[in-house]
C-alpha cells in the first residue's frame, strides 16, 4: 500500500507518516525543501522521539520522499497510483498543494484508478473538504462528478503537540505521547483506509468543535498571554497563576458551550480540560509561546478557535469574559519573525482593535464582543 503524504514536517513525519508506516503503508513524503527530502530518500528511516519520563524511540521505515519543485511528473504519478493522500502543510498552504494533486487525481481518472481517499491533516474545520473545492475548481463537470463518485475527502481533526525541533539528527522528530486522529467516514470513498490509531466517525463535527475549542483555544491564549507577559515557552507562561486562571475560564467557558451544542458529559468534559491543562504542562516539551501563536491573522479568523467559539457561544447567551482576554492577547501579538503577526500590528496601528477586527474576521464594531475585547485590550497594553 502505497501512501503519498504531503509536507514532511512536524506533523507529517512525527505524527501521520509515524501512523501510516506502522499501519503497512510505504510513506512518500511530498514536500519542497530539497535538503529534507534528499536525506529521506538516502535514510528510508527515521526515529520519533516521544517527550515523557521514559526516553522511547519509535522507529519509522519504509519512507521516501519526492520534491514537488524539482519533480513534479514524478508527484503526479505517484498520486495517480496511491492507495491514500495525505498532507499537514498548514491551512494556507492547501491552495500550493491543490494544481499538483489535481494533475495526480486527473491522471488516476484517466487510468481508471480506482476510488483514493485525500485527508487533509490540518488545524482547522473543513480541511480536506476545503481541498476539494480547490481541486475541483479547475476541473471540468464530467471530472467532478467522477471526483465525486471516486475520490474522497473525509475531513479530520488531529492532535498531538509536536512542538520546534532543537535535535541535530535531521530527520528525528521529539513529539509529545499523546494523540488523536478522529475521521469522518461518511467522506469515504471506496474501502475505509486501514490506519492503525485513526478513529472513524459518522459525524466529526462534535470531535473537531471540541478538539479546536479546547486544546487550540486554550494552547492559543496561554501563547499570546505568555508572550505579553515575556515568557518564552507554554510550560513557563503556564506556571505564572494570572495565565492559568484565564487559560481555565477560558476551557470553563467553551466546555460549557460544547456541552451545550454537543451533548458532552460535563464530567468527561472537565476530565478532557484537565488532560489538557496536563499536557501543556509536560515538563519534556519546551514548546515556544511564538509556534504555538504563529499565524494570527488565521488564528483571528471568524471560525477559528478564539473568534468562533466566542461568537458561537454569545449567541447562546454564554459570556464568553476570559475568552475575549485571550482574543485581546492575540491583538497584542508583535512577533517580528512572524509575517503574519507584522500586519496585524500594522492593521491595529490605522484601524484601531475594532476595525482590525472588522476587517479580519467580519464582526461589527457595535458587536458586545468587540466592547468586551477592546476592554481587555485597553488593559493589557496598560499592564494591569
Ligand atoms: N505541530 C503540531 O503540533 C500540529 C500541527 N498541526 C497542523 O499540521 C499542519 C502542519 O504543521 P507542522 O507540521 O507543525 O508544520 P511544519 O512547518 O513543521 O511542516 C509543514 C511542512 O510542509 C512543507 N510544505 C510547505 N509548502 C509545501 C508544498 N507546497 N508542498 C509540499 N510541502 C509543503 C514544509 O516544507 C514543511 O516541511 C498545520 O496545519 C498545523 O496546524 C496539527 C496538529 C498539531
Ligand atoms: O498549528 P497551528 O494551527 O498554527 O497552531 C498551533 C497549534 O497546533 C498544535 O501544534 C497542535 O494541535 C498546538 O500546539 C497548537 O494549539
Amino acid at each position: 500500500m502505497l501512501a503519498v503524504h504531503f509536507g514532511a514536517g512536524n506533523i507529517g513525519r512525527g505524527f501521520i507518516g509515524a501512523l501510516l508506516s506502522r499501519s503497512g503503508y510505504e510513506v512518500c513524503f511530498v514536500d519542497i525543501q530539497g535538503r529534507l527530502v534528499e536525506t529521506i530518500r538516502e535514510r528510508r528511516a527515521y526515529k520519533v522521539h516521544l517527550l515523557e519520563e521514559e526516553d522511547n524511540r519509535i522507529d519509522v521505515n519504509h519512507v521516501t520522499a519526492l520534491n514537488s519543485r524539482t519533480e513534479p511528473e514524478r508527484v503526479i504519478e505517484a498520486v495517480a497510483g496511491a492507495d491514500l493522500v495525505t498532507t499537514a502543510v498548514g491551512p494556507s498552504v492547501l491552495k500550493s498543494v491543490a494544481p499538483i494533486l489535481t494533475d495526480g487525481l486527473c491522471l488516476r481518472l484517466e487510468k481508471d484508478g480506482g476510488p483514493l481517499n485525500v485527508i487533509a491533516c490540518e488545524n482547522m474545520l473543513g480541511g480536506s473538504s476545503l481541498l476539494k473545492k480547490l481541486v475541483t475548481s479547475e476541473m471540468t463537470e464530467e471530472e467532478c462528478r467522477e471526483v465525486d463518485s471516486l475520490i474522497g475527502f473525509p475531513d479530520a481533526a488531529v492532535d498531538r503537540i509536536v512542538p520546534e525541533q532543537k535535535g541535530t539528527d535531521r530527520l528525528e522528530v521529539a513529539v509529545e505521547p499523546f494523540y488523536e486522529w478522529v475521521v469522518d467516514v461518511r467522506g469515504v470513498r471506496g474501502t475505509v483506509p486501514p490506519i492503525q490509531g485513526v478513529t472513524y466517525v459518522k459525524d466529526l463535527t462534535p470531535y473537531i468543535e471540541r478538539k479546536l475549542f479546547t486544546v487550540n483555544t486554550g494552547h492559543a491564549v496561554c501563547a499570546y498571554l505568555g508572550y505579553i507577559m515575556g515568557y518564552g515557552t507554554v510550560q513557563e507562561a503556564i506556571a505564572d497563576p494570572s495565565v492559568s486562571e484565564t487559560l481555565r475560564g477560558a476551557l470553563e467557558e467553551t466546555g460549557e458551550f460544547l456541552v451545550q451544542k454537543h451533548g458532552f458529559d460535563p464530567r468527561d468534559h472537565q476530565k478532557y480540560i484537565e488532560e489538557i491543562l496536563n499536557r501543556f504542562r509536560n515538563p519534556h516539551l519546551k514548546d515556544p509561546v511564538t509556534r504555538v501563536g504563529r499565524s494570527p491573522l488565521r488564528k483571528l479568523g471568524r471560525e477559528d478557535r478564539l473568534l468562533g467559539p466566542a461568537l458561537q457561544m454569545m449567541d447562546r447567551g454564554i459570556q464568553p469574559n476570559h475568552l475575549a482576554v485571550g482574543i485581546a492577547a492575540a491583538l497584542c501579538f508583535d512577533d517580528p519573525a512572524d509575517p503574519e503577526a507584522v500586519k496585524l500590528q500594522r492593521m491595529i496601528k490605522r484601524e484601531g482593535p475594532a476595525g482590525t477586527l472588522q476587517a479580519i474576521a467580519g464582526i461589527a464594531p457595535e458587536h458586545p464582543l468587540v466592547r468586551r475585547v477592546r476592554e481587555g485590550y485597553r488593559k493589557l497594553r496598560q499592564g494591569t
